[in-house]
């Protein structure tokens, strides 16, 4: 199989914007004011009330694709010292252990998710407290109201889902600090917003590929088997989302995983049929497979600056170990000092190289027909 790759688009503006029907690249581009503006709607729907009826016991956020990812922003933000489990559902049933001890969170962008909405009206059922985030007047508003949650009205700005992580996930991490589970004063909001600007400015379509890190990185990916590692916890969760925004803007298969577990099962595929130097008997690969073996797997390492050592020494020979075997290695650094900064500027970096690999590919990034199509049959 051999996958046409276009290179040239990345350095033609015109044709780039032509490609985006659905202005995907607008939309990644407005990352930074989307934590602006959330910062404020999460103020003016009342979450520092939160406060008044104390911590609860276990945080559940419930939410589906590029709403659910803003269940592992919080928990990632929080980080391993928070002394409340942070829990993402990411489906139809809500465990039997949440209770009216709990919180629980509902975020939905167009507010009308099945597998959300299921879980929101359990959740009410139980006596859960309930925060909820997205479209408003959306029929979760409308559950949100009747079990007198706090709803946060999200304003999309006609952009799809995943292209509003930072509008979906500040409010959260609004109501993680007002209960004092997270810390993300204003003040880190605002720096975090300044970040994903100069990221955008770094990563904006006429910046040509060779002093843009985001185009860099589409040309490697773009053709390859992505093995996406994140290197804490919190670059784990950069991982996942690059793989989905590779899924649903590039159309692409990717694989993630998170160091140190990483090394115990996906590094095998180093030495297996896609690597470049395999051990495997190609003519007998031929036989049985068929055509060449391609594309194959390259390694791309998202590091954060805060790592476990025992992992800084894990991903160092992971790599050694890649590039021994042919494979090869891309590497994105987390910039910031604040874990919401570290977490933001991997997934600013990654969500544009998705989009400019889209292009190299030949596919729009907006549309996600199968899931459409996936939808509506079972809807029937
Ligand atoms: O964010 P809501 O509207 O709940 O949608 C949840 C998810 O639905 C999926 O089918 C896709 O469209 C995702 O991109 C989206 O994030």
């Amino acid at each position: 199989m051999t996958i046409k790759i276009e290179e040239a688009v990345l350095d033609d503006v015109e044709a780039m914007q032509a490609a985006d029907a659905g202005q995907m690249l607008r939309a990644v581009a407005s990352s930074g004011a989307q934590v602006r503006q959330a910062a404020i709607a999460a103020e003016e729907a009342g979450l520092a009330r939160l406060r008044e009826e104390g911590q609860p016991r276990a945080v559940v956020v419930a939410g589906m694709g590029g709403s659910g990812i803003s269940g592992d922003v919080l928990a990632a933000v929080a980080g391993i010292g928070c002394r409340v489990p942070v829990v993402t559902l990411r489906d139809y049933t809500l465990p039997g252990w949440v209770g009216p001890m709990d919180l629980l969170i509902g975020v939905s962008c167009s507010g009308s998710t099945e597998e959300t909405l299921a879980v929101v009206e359990e959740a009410a059922r139980r006596g859960t407290r309930l925060v909820t985030v997205g479209a408003p007047k959306s029929p979760l508003a409308g559950l949100s109201e009747q079990a007198r949650g706090i709803h946060v009205p999200v304003d999309s700005g006609g952009r799809l889902p995943r292209a509003n992580i930072w509008a979906l996930s500040v409010p959260l991490l609004v109501a993680a600090h007002a209960l004092g589970l997270a810390s993300v004063p204003r003040e880190v909001l605002d720096r975090t917003a300044d970040l994903l600007d100069d990221i955008a400015q770094r990563c904006r379509p006429t910046s040509e590929a060779f002093v843009n890190p985001a185009k860099e990185l589409a040309l490697a990916v773009a053709g390859s088997v992505p093995m996406l590692w994140g290197s804490s916890p919190l670059a784990g969760v950069a991982a996942y989302r690059f793989a989905c925004q590779l899924n649903e803007n590039t159309k692409y298969p990717a694989v993630f995983g998170t160091l140190p577990e990483a090394n115990h099962n996906q590094i095998m595929a180093f030495e297996g049929a896609l690597a470049a130097s395999s051990n495997v008997d190609e003519d007998l690969f031929r036989d049985r497979v068929g055509d060449e073996i391609e594309p194959r797997i390259r390694l791309v390492l998202l590091r954060d600056t805060v790592e476990h050592p025992q992992v800084t020494r894990r991903r160092e020979v992971s790599q050694e170990l890649a590039e021994a075997r042919g494979i090869p290695v891309s590497e994105v650094v987390a910039e910031g000092a604040h874990p919401l900064e570290r977490l933001a500027s991997l997934v600013a970096l990654t969500d544009y190289a998705s989009v400019y690999a889209a292009f190299v590919l030949g596919v729009d990034p907006s549309p996600v027909a199968s899931i459409f199509e996936l939808k509506e049959r079972i809807a029937r």
